[in-house]
């Protein structure tokens, strides 16, 4: 089965989603990826990548990855937040990253943790 990656990013962190995806195309090419509205787009736009993207994170679309991860859909969780900007959907954002605790999913929220998390996945990947 394909591992299953949510993207998420907020908006002043799209290009700093793009960048790490771009060094991880090849392998988030053989994944099943799922994203909110907007990074979905960019993430399929830019470097090429087939998402199925859900709405807008501000219209639900961090609620519809939620759901997903709780009907056990989501592997891991790639979600660049931005700490510096209050967001209108902020508890959303914080049902979905407690979702992950709650289901011990792997959820990077930054960059660094992400390149780790994704390392390894592609390790594993490569090695199978
Ligand atoms: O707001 C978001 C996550 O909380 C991201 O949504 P977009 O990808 O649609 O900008």
């Amino acid at each position: 089965m394909k591992t299953r990656i949510a993207l998420i990013a907020h908006d002043k962190k799209k290009d700093d989603m793009i960048l790490l995806a771009g060094q991880y195309r090849a392998y988030l090419a053989t994944c099943d990826l799922v994203a909110t509205g907007t990074t979905g787009g960019r993430l399929a736009n830019e470097l090429g990548l087939a998402v199925d993207r859900k709405h807008s994170g501000p219209f639900g679309g961090d609620l519809q990855i939620g759901s997903m991860l709780v009907q056990g859909e989501i592997d891991c969780v790639i979600f660049l937040r931005d700490p510096m900007t209050p967001q209108p959907h902020e508890p959303d954002i914080n049902a979905l990253v407690r979702a992950c605790d709650v289901h011990n999913t792997p959820c990077a929220t930054n960059v660094s943790s992400a390149h780790l998390v994704l390392s390894q996945l592609q390790l594993r990947a490569a090695t199978a």
